[in-house]
């Protein structure tokens, strides 16, 4: 039995304690709306060093994703029932925590950051809603307007780091990420 709460702006209903399969249905929206209507993202970048970071799954966006969290200092966890060679190699060397079973809503508590980045469609919606209710920013790997940050594609050259983020286009984002590089090179 789970104990829900109204969640203010949206009226998706949150649980408070444990997750079952039946609460999903109440919150696959995700945390929502303001996405779709085009708003654009307001661009910060996050100082990480010695903050707790969720990752949930451990698989190839995972593996992308975590050496630049590493390298921005933050203590990574990872929480997913399997978890890639590299992903692996990263655990085995010490440089992440990892959990060898599925996520659950409490695993978002304490984080500032959280990566959804498993499989699963249901498992990400209930890792976004429950990371908006904690008003912590959340990636949503599989269904962008689900969450409430993007990852952008970045890079750094001579001091500045550039990082460029579109509407849902990666390779386009890439593309120019790459065209920003030379430039920089040249600068
Ligand atoms: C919106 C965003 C939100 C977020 O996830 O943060 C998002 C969303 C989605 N990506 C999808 C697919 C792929 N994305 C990549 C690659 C990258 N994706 C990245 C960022 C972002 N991806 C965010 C902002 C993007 C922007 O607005 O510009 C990059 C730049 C940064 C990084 O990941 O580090 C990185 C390039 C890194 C580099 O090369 O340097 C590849 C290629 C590959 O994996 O090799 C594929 C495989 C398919 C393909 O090839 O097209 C899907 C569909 C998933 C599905 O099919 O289920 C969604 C979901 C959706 O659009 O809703
Ligand atoms: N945003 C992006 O840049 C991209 C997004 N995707 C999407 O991201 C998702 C993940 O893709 P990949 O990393 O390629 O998948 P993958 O198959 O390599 O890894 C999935 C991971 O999720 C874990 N997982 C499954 N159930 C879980 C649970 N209940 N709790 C915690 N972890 C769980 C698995 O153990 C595994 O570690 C897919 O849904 C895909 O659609 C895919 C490519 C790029």
């Amino acid at each position: 039995m789970t104990d829900t709460r109204s969640w203010w702006h949206t009226g998706i209903r949150l649980p408070v304690t444990g997750w079952e399969e039946d609460d999903i249905s109440t919150m696959s929206t995700g945390p929502v709306a303001d996405r779709s209507e085009g708003a654009p993202g307001y661009l910060v970048s996050l100082y990480l060093a010695g903050r707790d970071v969720l990752v949930v799954g451990g698989g190839v966006v995972a593996g992308r994703r975590i050496p630049a969290l590493l390298a921005a200092g933050a203590r990574v966890r990872v929480v997913a029932p399997q978890v890639s060679d590299e992903v692996r190699r990263l655990v085995d060397g010490g440089q992440v925590a990892h959990e060898s079973r599925p996520v659950r809503p409490g695993d978002v508590d304490g984080a500032w950051y959280v990566l959804a980045a498993s499989d699963d469609p249901q498992v990400n919606a209930m890792v976004a809603a429950t990371a908006e209710r904690n008003h912590t920013f959340c990636v949503r790997a599989d269904w962008a307007p689900g969450g409430s940050a993007s990852t952008p594609a970045t890079a750094s050259a001579g001091g500045l780091t550039v990082a460029v983020v579109g509407n849902r286009d990666p390779h386009r984002s890439v593309r120019v990420r790459d065209a920003l590089l030379r430039v920089l090179g040249e600068e």
